[in-house]
């Protein structure tokens, strides 16, 4: 069993956070996996979290943070004794990708995330002309921080459209077998 699972995803309870930008499609994804069906959303403000299981019955609560300017202070109120942090990048945003990567860096920068698996979503791969999950690698390992090292990208699709899909995405992050 992977060192993630037994780290994180194993214990009930286990707890993902989802942040990322505004719109960038994080309430989308939650309510997609909930109910498998397109939900229409609004800007988020606080959280939405609900619990799924995937179909190998791995129980999880998924907390989706609301990620407008003025609520991104709270972020670190939510990164207390999580299992995983996805953060979720609007890959048609060129325009606020480095805010994006920034904010990310400070998330990564909060004492609860040494050791968390972070899964990096190159979402609406779907648009013409998003940015391609190794462009953004690029782009954000010319930014010569820890991220270019440590983090990878791992789903380069639109929305993972099953519990399953995400949690695989996450354990390929940890480069450990299912
Ligand atoms: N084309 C496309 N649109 C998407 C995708 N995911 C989300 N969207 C759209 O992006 C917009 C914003 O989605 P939300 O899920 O509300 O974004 P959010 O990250 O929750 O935003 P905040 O709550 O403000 O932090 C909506 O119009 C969604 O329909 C995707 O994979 N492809
Ligand atoms: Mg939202």
């Amino acid at each position: 069993m992977g060192k993630l699972i037994s780290k994180g995803w194993r214990k009930r309870d286990a707890r993902v956070i989802m942040l990322g930008l505004d719109f960038a499609g994080k309430s989308t994804l939650l309510y997609r996996l909930k109910s498998s069906q397109a939900v229409e959303t609004c800007p988020t403000v606080g959280f939405n979290v609900e619990s799924l299981k995937t179909p190998c019955g791995v129980s999880f609560t998924l907390w989706d943070v609301g990620g407008q300017d003025s609520l991104r202070a709270s972020w670190p109120n939510y990164l207390e004794d999580i299992s995983t942090l996805i953060f979720v990048l609007d890959s048609t945003d060129t325009a606020r990708l480095a805010e994006a990567m920034a904010a990310l860096e400070e998330a990564l920068g909060h004492p609860g995330m040494a050791g968390i698996p972070v899964l990096l979503l190159a979402n609406k791969q779907d648009v013409p002309g998003a940015l391609a999950p190794a462009e953004i690698s690029e782009q954000n390992s010319r930014r010569g921080t820890v991220l270019a090292a440590s983090l990878g990208l791992i789903s380069g699709c639109a929305v993972p459209t099953s519990t399953r899909a995400l949690h695989l995405s996450v354990q390929m992050f940890s480069k450990d077998a299912f």
